[in-house]
Order: C-alpha cells, then sequence, then structure tokens
C-alpha cells in the first residue's frame, strides 16, 4: 500500500518551512507527498524578503488535478494567506470529501512577517476549523483564535477546550512558546488530555518547527495511525529534528528532517 498526502501550504525557498518542509517530512515517513501551492514566499533563515500569493484559480486547479488522480489519505494546510483562499480550500475539502484534515494555523513567521492577513482570521474559524480533524496552533495562535490569555497549562486546556467546541476533534496545543525548561504539548479529543512533557532544546535554529511537527502528524494519520499514535511518533521525530542540528544559514536555521531516520537504524 502507498500511503499518500497532500499539503496546501505556502513555498518557503529556503527550504526549512512551509511545502518544502511538509514534504521532506512525508518522504522521511514514507508517505507520497503532494502539494497545491498558496503562495510563494522568498525566505531565508533570516527572515521573509517577499510574499506572492498565487491566483485562486491556481490554487484550486491544483488541488483539483492531486485528487481526481492520486486522492491523498491525508491534508494538511499550512499557509493560507488571505480570506479568499481559506474559503476556496474549504469548500474544496467539502466537494472533495477530504478526509484527516490536518489544520496548522501558520499566523507570523518566527522573524515577525504576516503569514496570514488579518481580516481572515474570521474565515479560519467559521469556515476552516469546522471541517478539521486535527489543529495543531502554538500558543500565540491559540490565544488569537479563542480570544483568551494563556498562561498557565490550565489557561492551555481551557483554550484547547474552546478550540474543540469550533468543531475541530482533536486539538494538539504546542508549547515551545511556553516558559521554563519543560516543554509541554497537549492532545485534547474532546474527553481526555494527554501530555507530552520534554526537556527545552537550547537552540536559534528552530525555522519550520511547527510545519514539521504537524507534517509529521499528517503522514502518520494517512497510514491509518490513531491521533494519540500520530501525535507520539510527530513529537519524536522533531525532537530529533531539533537535537541533531544542522546549523546552515546566519540566522534561525532549518531543523534537520533527516535526523529521525537516522535514529531507527
Ligand atoms: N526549543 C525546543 N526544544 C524542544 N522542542 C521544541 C522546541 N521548540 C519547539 N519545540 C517543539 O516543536 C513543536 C513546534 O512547537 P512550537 O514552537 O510551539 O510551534 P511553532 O513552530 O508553530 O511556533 C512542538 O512539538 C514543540 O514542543
Ligand atoms: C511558507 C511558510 N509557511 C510557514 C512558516 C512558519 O514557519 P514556522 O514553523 O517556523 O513557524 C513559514 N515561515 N513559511
Amino acid at each position: 500500500m502507498v500511503y499518500k498526502a497532500l499539503t496546501i501550504a505556502g513555498s518557503d525557498s529556503g527550504g526549512g518551512a512551509g511545502i518544502q518542509a511538509d514534504l521532506k517530512t512525508f518522504q522521511e515517513l514514507e508517505v507520497f507527498g503532494m502539494s497545491a501551492i498558496t503562495a510563494v514566499t522568498a525566505q531565508n533563515t533570516l527572515g521573509v524578503q517577499g510574499v506572492y500569493p498565487l491566483p485562486l484559480e491556481a490554487v484550486a486547479q491544483q488541488i483539483d488535478s492531486v485528487v481526481v488522480d492520486l486522492r491523498p489519505h491525508a491534508v494538511k494546510t499550512g499557509m493560507l494567506f488571505s480570506s479568499s483562499i481559506i474559503h476556496l480550500v474549504a469548500s474544496k475539502i467539502k466537494e472533495h470529501q477530504l478526509q484527516n484534515i490536518v489544520v496548522d494555523p501558520v499566523m507570523i513567521a518566527k522573524g515577525g512577517a504576516p503569514l496570514l492577513q488579518k481580516e481572515a482570521i474570521a474565515s479560519l474559524k467559521s469556515e476552516l476549523l469546522p471541517l478539521a480533524d486535527v489543529i495543531t496552533p502554538n500558543i500565540p495562535e491559540a490565544e488569537v483564535l479563542t480570544g483568551m490569555e494563556i498562561r498557565t497549562i490550565d489557561d492551555r486546556k481551557e483554550a484547547a477546550k474552546a478550540l474543540h467546541q469550533l468543531g475541530v476533534n482533536y486539538v494538539v496545543m504546542k508549547g515551545g512558546h511556553g516558559d521554563g525548561e519543560q516543554l509541554v504539548d497537549l492532545l485534547y479529543d474532546g474527553v481526555r488530555f494527554y501530555e507530552w512533557v520534554s526537556p527545552r532544546i537550547e537552540t536559534k535554529h528552530t525555522h519550520g518547527t511547527g510545519c514539521t511537527f504537524a507534517a509529521a502528524i499528517t503522514a502518520q494519520l494517512a497510514k491509518g495511525k490513531t491521533i494519540y499514535e500520530a501525535v507520539d511518533t510527530a513529537k519524536q521525530f522533531i525532537q530529533a529534528a531539533i537535537e541533531d542540528e544542522l546549523g546552515i544559514g546566519q540566522g534561525h536555521g532549518p531543523t534537520n528532517h533527516w535526523a529521525f531516520r537516522r535514529r531507527q537504524r
């Protein structure tokens, strides 16, 4: 059986985040990766130098081309940029009855460049989240989506419940932006919370961690793993990718997408 996953996201010319991170991660986890590009960014480890959204027709056609011929077992969304792209992606998910939808609600790049227009947040909540099986916000994204201030682990749990109420089946709240030496990632399935606690790795090379983590979850769901198993593997994948740093670029470098595979030997 060949498992297939589609990423609908922005291109990162620097290769560490976006479409490039997703495809590399799918490949490392032995899932055939396909893409529909929403926007092209000129980007490197120092920041985002340019953002060029594609015409809606181009985004629609890429999704149609992939789905009619190569139907994916799971779909990840990343940088969607505008409310019109979000509306389009939501309608394509419905039209093609796509399954295992993982929404990474990308809003800003690590350096602060906006990857989602402010006015698009309402469409993200009302149109895309009700179709999502999984959402993978970091803490600032969860704050924007819920309007809540998140300080404690209990705050995170309240926010996860609020996101679940928007129609998402599984909320995976990433803990990279919390403080302290321990990092806590949470999974909420509407009934129970599951926690992954790990030591914070001291490094500036975390460009693309969110994309890579969500892509690993998507790949595992494409293979039919449960959400718990998928998050568990994604956690090991991102831990290895951050630990075995490549140290390339002058700024915030990419993670190491082949580290997890090498550790399996
Ligand atoms: N310094 C770090 N050490 C270990 N794990 C990290 C570190 N930074 C992020 N992670 C992990 O990487 C994933 C992405 O986290 P986060 O930084 O919160 O998301 P984003 O990249 O979207 O801002 C999470 O699983 C998080 O726990
Ligand atoms: C095209 C694109 N998509 C997403 C991100 C977010 O990256 P990060 O995972 O570092 O927050 C990015 N920098 N560029």
